[in-house]
């Protein structure tokens, strides 16, 4: 057994004994309590799961093992930039809880490319797509194709006792991992680069070998690789991307099927697919006012009209931050150390001047602040990475490291079906009369 996967192991099984104690004697202890807004409004805040691989804090952002972002990029290891993280190290805290050294940080890369081969019926399913097919729906699309490898699905189909799943729960999402940027990287060249397709590396990290099969061989630009699919990883447990993944694998679909759920929620654009709503909001609103450098005031206008459409300023707002998302403020800071002028840098800079306080002044939206998608599609459009029909992918391959992590814990920890209560408007009625009653 590897050395992750020992770890993994031990790790998991001392606190599935450690929650059963705990749940033994304190199961009926009240952790929250839920309102009626709560109910109609997305469940907005209710503890009710565990997600064992980053927690959020609605002012100090993501924590992954209780490391923010600047103290990854200060203590994991780095990549051969010097200065970004790699998302191996990251994965690797997610997954054991600990911060791995640079030499088991190269072993994963080595490992995931040991296991990287993509069956070519895979490629055969997305050449029978049209070109125009969306992206994010080829990525999900591939995946779902892929789930013919699945060593849980085959185990399972044998008779695998339950104690086994964490098993090939592992196996799965190492696999699943270590393909996904060849798979990411052909539904690029097959849309936008006519099917010239380039072969992988034998030398680069996951994150460098991702940027070369895209085509891309400029360093800064896989500098910023291994920096934009650490920050996109893992945002707790709640987002709708996670929450899928964890709903649809707790049925025990195995890690294949789960994921590809998840991609189809990173999909929306109330969630991942933003960074494409983003950098098209910005082309549409030069485009309209005929200039690469609007003004504040410009911009200001834009934005008015914008929500006088009933649309939302896409990058803006979130369900749990209340201040700048910090992995914004990461790629703000990569703009400022590896960019010296950007058209459309300084128009992203310039929005986050003019849009918290217009939305502040409308008087409901609870985050006038921008979030991660309000940066990302600038840098990508600096380096040459234009197509932004194909952000939201990118994103699905950072995404994968965080809730395939936390799904090897929920297999791992014993987690059961997920099923919570609904109810009617009918039964909010009677509760309210009921309410009214008793007061
Ligand atoms: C990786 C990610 O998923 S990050 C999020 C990416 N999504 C976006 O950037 C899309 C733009 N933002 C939004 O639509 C929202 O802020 C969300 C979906 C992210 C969060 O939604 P909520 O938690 O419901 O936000 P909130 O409680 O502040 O919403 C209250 C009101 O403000 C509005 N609002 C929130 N953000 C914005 C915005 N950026 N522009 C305009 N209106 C907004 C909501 O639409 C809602 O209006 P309504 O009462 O008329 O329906
Ligand atoms: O936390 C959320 O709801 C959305 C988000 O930023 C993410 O999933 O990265």
């Amino acid at each position: 057994m590897d050395t992750l996967k020992k770890k993994f192991y031990e790790k998991s099984s001392a606190l599935k004994v450690e929650i059963k104690s705990l749940l033994k004697e304190h199961s009926e202890l009240m952790v929250d309590d839920v309102n009626l807004g709560q109910i109609y409004g997305g469940a907005r805040d209710i503890k009710m799961m565990v997600w064992e691989t980053s927690e959020l804090d609605a002012m100090e952002g993501i924590r992954f093992r209780n490391m923010s972002i600047p103290e990854l990029k200060e203590k994991l290891p780095k990549g051969k930039d010097g200065k970004e993280p790699l998302p191996e190290a990251l994965f690797w805290l997610m997954l054991v809880g600990e911060v791995p050294t640079k030499a088991e940080a190269d072993w994963l890369t080595e490992e995931w490319r040991k296991r990287s081969t993509v069956p070519a019926h895979v490629f055969s399913t997305l050449d029978a797509l049209p070109t125009n097919t969306h992206a994010m729906t080829q990525f999900t699309i591939a995946i779902n194709a892929m789930q013919t490898e699945s060593i849980f699905a085959s185990r399972y189909d044998e008779g695998m006792n339950k104690d086994e799943y964490w098993d090939a729960t592992y196996e799965d999402t190492m696999n699943l991992i270590a393909k996904l940027p060849q798979v990411a990287a052909y539904i690029y060249r097959r849309t936008y680069a006519a099917g010239q397709h380039i072969a992988p590396s034998t030398t680069e990290d996951w994150s460098g070998n991702y940027a070369h099969m895209l085509g891309f061989e400029n360093e800064e630009f896989k500098a910023l690789m291994r920096l934009y699919l650490t920050i996109h990883a893992d945002h707790e447990g709640g987002n709708a991307s996670a929450h899928t993944t964890h709903l649809v694998g707790s049925t025990l679909s195995d890690p294949y099927l789960t994921f590809a759920a998840g991609m189809n929620a990173l999909a929306g654009p109330l969630h991942g697919l933003a960074n494409q709503e983003v950098i098209k909001w910005i082309f549409d609103m030069l485009e309209e006012l005929g200039t690469t450098a609007p003004t504040k005031e410009q911009i200001a206008d834009y934005v008015h009209a914008t929500l006088a459409k009933g649309q939302v300023v896409p990058g803006y707002g979130h369900a749990v931050l209340r201040r700048p998302d910090p992995r914004f403020m990461a790629q703000m800071e990569f703009a400022k150390e590896y960019i010296r002028h950007d058209d459309v840098v300084e128009v992203v800079w310039k929005v986050f001047d003019v849009v918290p306080g217009i939305l502040s002044s409308l008087g409901k939206v609870k985050n006038p602040w921008p979030n991660v998608d309000a940066h990302s599609g600038a840098l990508l459009v600096h380096y040459g990475l234009k197509e932004y029909g194909y952000y939201t992918v990118l994103f699905g391959v950072s995404r994968a490291l965080g809730v395939l992590a936390a799904l090897c814990w929920s297999r791992a920890l014993g987690f059961p079906l997920e099923r919570p209560k609904s109810v009617t408007t009918e039964w909010v009625r009677q509760f309210l009369a009921e309410h009214k009653a008793k007061a």
